[in-house]
């Protein structure tokens, strides 16, 4: 068939490309488990499709680390299948016929623009998305762990567990060595706020201390609040709202810690003789287009197919959501590759990539497979469903004057940051570790609330973060955008739904080239709404009240969005159509034995073919907390120890 690997010895790879394991991706989910597998002397070829941005500073500095041209993918996703519900959404992307971009809904649209859909970057370089996130660093609850236990009956999955892979795996450097249930020896550096940076933001910090207000608390605690460890092992953490730190993934002088840094110092790692210590190789540029399969030899009773190894193109650049994609420079004929595996194939290309590759591999529902004519290897109706992610939304207010941040005594007088733009002060700054990328930011505050809708009941089912700037989604910095600009007295409650209900969400191949990108439909709100949309609205009343709390001079604040003064389904109407999300998970999710929609069992492996696992956001059967990116650096960890195991039993 056309997935079948050709014999070793047979074409350009002459049988040179064999390793143990074959780990395809580098972002959170591949790059522990492909270190940890080199670590423990097994042969390993990571296959990246992105390359290797370490020498570009904005990816270096968690403050100015958001998504550029050179490490991301720009995918266009939808909300609904409606396009009515569609073209309310305020934050669609549009192509006009000159080439530029165009952001507003649909009723006011240039009659030559062309919709793409909803921005949804994706981190496509060396480390994957954890080189372009926010960073923020939060676990979920106890519950949520557990709760894979239960649905799968694998008693490796519980809470306590999980958080010794986090003490074994982190480096804190925002609380006193020996705190219990966190770790700081480990790679995954964690830090947080050390309470200055609300002495120096009384705007903020007069909007977090109506937030402890409207909770009961005393706004007098707001700064020393605002330092709580919300990673804390308290048996009732998950049960307890209120405001918090934010930590992120970040070393001590703010430097952003990657699942890049793992890759790179594994292979740094010599012998005296100057050779690489730990077999692993890793070659970017490599765009993974199929998993091969072993389908020659017969098939005995309860025979599965076998994963052997993958096809990849070579080249730079080659998948069409890459911004530095052209279809005049590209090449229209790039290389194909193979390796093979002797041991395993893990794909860990994040939640769009992975399902897409399984499909056009013909792993997948076999109504979709054979609409596009691939050769069905496994109808697995799971592959590409059950897609979840955090909702979120911000509830605006105007203040009575501009949020001003006041100067720190330890910069130099009148300095502006340029946040990586030319001439940027403020780098040399970092790079002597000081100035104020060195420091915490103003979005390090997480604030939980336990509304009568959450569930499990009592559980925290809403986080905001407090920033001087409203966060309305994503889209493309060189896009016009149809919203008026937003005056420097506006605030934004930017608020996460926890444990949302929705999982409706699908990636379906739009065709078999696999430089083509997936189409993506998160189908929001269709399961779990009134909870979800209850949840929200009281989230909303909250921060409403808050901002009426908020003394002067800042306050009262005026709430402004979403709109006052709307009708119960107006304002579910507004959610429904404005919210967005940036946490897609559980697109190949692991499930329960005998659920023909579980894609993975609770050992990470394919159900119903041999050498295949999924390891990354894919695997989630539901959203991980607030933040997905350490529960996915936790099941790398769990990963690796699952198949390290079974590697030395069948030895
Ligand atoms: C802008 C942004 C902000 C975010 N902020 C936060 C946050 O503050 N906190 C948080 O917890 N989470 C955040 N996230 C989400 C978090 O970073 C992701 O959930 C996490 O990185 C997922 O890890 P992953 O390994 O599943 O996939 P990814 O990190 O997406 O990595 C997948 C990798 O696979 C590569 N790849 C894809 N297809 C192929 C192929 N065919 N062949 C070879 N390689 C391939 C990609 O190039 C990429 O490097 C954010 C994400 C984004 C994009």
């Amino acid at each position: 068939t056309a997935s079948t690997l050709p014999p070793r010895g047979a074409g350009p790879n002459s049988g040179e490309d064999v390793y143990d394991y074959i780990v395809v991706g580098s972002g959170p989910g591949g790059a522990p488990l492909a270190t940890n597998l080199a670590k423990a002397g097994y042969s390993v070829l990571l296959l990246e499709a992105g390359d290797d941005q370490s020498g570009d500073i904005s990816t270096q500095i968690l403050q100015i680390g958001i998504p550029q041209f050179t490490n991301r993918w720009d995918f266009y996703v939808r909300h609904f299948a409606d396009d009515a519900t569609q073209l309310r959404t305020n934050h669609l992307t549009w192509q006009r016929a000159d080439g530029s971009l165009w952001v507003g809904n649909g009723s006011a649209a240039p009659a030559d623009a062309t919709l793409l859909g909803i921005y949804y970057p994706r981190g496509a370089t060396l480390g994957g998305s954890s080189v372009i996130n926010a960073g923020a660093t939060i676990l979920p609850s106890r519950s949520y762990w557990d709760s894979i236990g239960r649905l799968t009956g694998d008693r490796s999955w519980n809470a306590d567990n999980i958080r010794n892979i986090f003490k074994r795996i982190e480096d804190n450097h925002y609380l006193p060595p020996g705190t219990p249930g966190h770790g700081f020896n480990g790679y995954f550096d964690t830090n947080g706020n050390n309470g200055t940076i609300w002495e120096r933001a009384p705007g903020t910090t007069a909007i977090l201390g109506a937030m402890v207000s409207e909770l009961g608390g005393d706004p007098a605690d707001t700064i020393s609040l605002a330092t709580r460890d919300i990673n804390n092992v308290s048996p009732t953490r998950d049960q307890t709202p209120g405001l918090y730190g934010l930590p992120v993934h970040a070393n001590e002088t703010w430097g952003r810690f990657s699942a890049r840094d793992l890759v790179l110092s594994t292979l740094a790692v010599k012998k005296p003789n100057g050779s690489p210590r730990h077999p692993l190789t890793l070659k970017t540029h490599a765009l993974v287009s199929k998993v091969l399969f072993d389908t020659k030899k017969p098939k005995g009773r309860g025979r599965k197919p076998r994963a052997v190894g993958v096809e990849y193109l070579e080249g730079q650049s080659l998948y069409r959501a890459d911004p530095r994609y052209s279809p005049s420079t590209s090449p229209a004929n790039p290389p194909v590759r193979t390796a093979r595996a002797r041991k395993e194939v893990i794909l860990s290309a994040g939640v769009f990539n992975t399902p897409q590759i399984l499909q056009l591999s013909g792993v997948g529902p076999k109504s979709e497979l054979a609409r596009l004519n691939i050769p069905l290897v496994l109808d697995l109706p799971g592959v590409g469903t059950h897609m979840t992610d955090n909702q979120e939304l911000p509830i605006v207010g105007l203040a009575q004057q501009p949020f001003d941040t006041l100067p720190s005594p330890y910069d130099p007088p009148g300095l502006v940051c340029a946040f990586g733009f030319p001439g940027d002060p403020c780098i040399d700054l970092w790079r002597q570790g000081l100035g104020p990328y060195a420091r915490a930011s103003l979005n390090t505050n997480a604030f939980t609330l336990a509304t009568n809708h959450s569930s499990p009941p009592g559980e925290v089912d809403v986080l905001f973060f407090a920033i001087p700037f409203p966060f309305r989604g994503y889209w493309r910095f060189d896009a016009v955008v149809n919203f008026p600009p937003d005056p420097p007295t506006t605030f934004g409650i930017s608020m996460v739904k926890i444990n949302p209900g929705n999982r409706a969400g699908t990636v379906k191949l739009k065709s078999t080239d696999p430089r083509d990108t997936p189409n993506i439909n998160f189908n929001i709100f269709s399961e779990g709404a009134t909870r979800d949309l209850a949840a929200m609205r009281e989230g909303i009343n909250f921060g409403r009240r808050a901002y009426e709390g908020v003394p002067a001079p800042y306050g009262p604040v005026l709430p402004t969005e979403p709109p006052l003064g709307a009708s119960v389904q107006d304002e579910e109407q507004w959610i429904r159509e404005q919210s967005f999300g940036h946490h897609a998970s559980g697109t190949c999710a692991i499930g329960r034995n005998g659920d023909p929609f579980a894609v993975l069992d609770s050992k990470f492996r394919v159900r119903g073919i041999d050498g295949l696992r999924v390891v990354d956001g894919s695997a989630f059967p539901a959203a991980p907390g607030a933040f997905p990116v350490t529960s996915t650096f936790l099941l790398s960890e769990k990963a690796s120890e699952d198949i390290l195991r079974d590697a030395r039993r069948r030895v």
